[in-house]
């Protein structure tokens, strides 16, 4: 396996990239008009998520309303302001990494979250920076894996290779994660913690909007057992942005994704027929629905289609922690939002590992075709 960093480093005169990475031809029917968010008429929506802990029931209620709409319309939200467990997260930097953590900034609630988010971008970053064999050692092969290092393979239903290099870990219910670089094991866990928490509320809010209890998703799904995992991405610069892609278009599976980056554009996001670049503030989390929240919500709520594209000067990261049910749980619409006479279920039920399984030998099959 190359990397694809190591395919922009090794040959750094790179002009022409290999015509396997060759993902925008003219004769594939992929173009859809790209908008900025900005100029988008009804932008990307914004939940903040103090007024979702600890607002009036007012605000509560209003937020809770604008998340509902927000996985309607978009699929996809901007989350800001997650004042999470402040004290122990300072601690833990302080003492832990050698960061100085200013007071100050535990007072406006959203410092310290921001230094550990920085934190675990640039010791993910030097996960990739370590050498092809020390990376090697954990190349995957099977999407069930509790540690995968790749690159290229995704589900979405192309034989083209991406422009990316990935590093994947389960952190829950049990933890697994490289043994280098150091401080990647204490500081994915402390974060993955914190991520974990902002997730289970935004979930309940999503019950409420649902017309269910505030802690339905929650046991409906198993959440104490439910199978959390971080995905860290690379991608490297690369000569032919127009060319290649970094991620296809795709749908994550999994109820939750949140996602953050290193301030380089590259994140686009299906919507009403365009793609709307989607390039917030790197201290915001960026929140996704996945396959399984849209079976549960019986497709009120929406998987969208998103896509990462790769530039030709600067190296883009992202990371992912993608929440999801526990492995033996078997996902179906909420039966609640289900009337067998008016309003059929519409998506079989399944257990999480056996979709998994499921995309693992569709991804097998095209590697191998007959
Ligand atoms: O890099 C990004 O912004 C998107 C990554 C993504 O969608 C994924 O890994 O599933
Ligand atoms: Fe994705």
């Amino acid at each position: 396996m190359i990397s694809i960093k190591q395919l922009a480093e090794t040959r750094g005169d790179l002009t022409s990239i290999p015509t396997a990475y060759n993902f925008f031809t003219p004769n594939n029917d992929i173009h859809l008009p790209v908008v900025s968010d900005e100029l988008y008429e009804d932008s990307i929506p914004t939940i903040d998520f103090s007024l979702l802990t600890s607002g009036t029931p007012e605000q509560r209620s209003k937020i809770v309303n604008d998340l509902g709409k927000a996985c309607r319309d978009w699929g996809f939200f901007v989350v800001i302001k997650y004042d999470i467990a402040v004290l122990s997260s300072g601690f833990f930097l302080s003492t832990c990494i050698g960061i100085k953590v200013d007071d100050d900034y535990q007072v406006i609630n959203h410092g310290v979250p921001e230094s550990l988010m920085k934190v675990m971008i640039e010791t993910c970053g030097e996960f990739f920076k370590l050498s092809e064999e020390e990376k090697q050692e954990y190349a995957g092969k099977d999407i069930l894996d509790p540690i995968f290092y790749g690159t290229s393979i995704n589900g979405a239903a192309t034989q083209v290779l991406f422009w990316r290099d990935f590093i994947k870990f389960f952190v829950h219910p049990k933890f697994h994660c490289p043994t280098k670089p150091t401080g990647l094991g204490e500081i994915s866990m402390e974060y993955c913690k914190r991520t974990g928490e902002v997730a289970r509320e935004l979930m309940k809010g999503i019950s409420v909007s649902l017309g269910l209890e505030e802690g339905y998703i929650e046991k409906a799904m198993n959440l104490d057992s439910g199978l959390q995992f971080v995905a860290a991405n690379l991608y490297p610069p690369c000569p032919k942005p127009d060319v290649a892609i970094g991620l296809p278009p795709h749908s994550d599976y999994g109820l939750l994704t949140l996602l953050i980056h290193n301030g380089v554009c590259g994140l686009q996001v299906q919507h009403k027929g365009n793609w709307v670049n989607l390039n917030p503030n790197p201290n915001a989390f960026v929140v996704n629905i996945g396959n399984h929240m849209e079976i549960l919500s019986k497709g009120k709520y929406k998987s969208v289609f998103h896509r990462a594209l790769v530039n030709e000067t600067d190296a883009r990261m992202s990371i992912l922690v993608v929440h999801g049910p526990a492995l033996e749980t078997v996902v179906s619409p909420a039966p609640e939002l289900v009337d067998n006479e008016t309003n059929p279920p519409a998506f079989a039920g399944m257990k999480y590992r056996e979709y998994l399984e499921m995309l693992q030998s569709k991804i097998h099959a095209r590697l191998s075709p007959k």
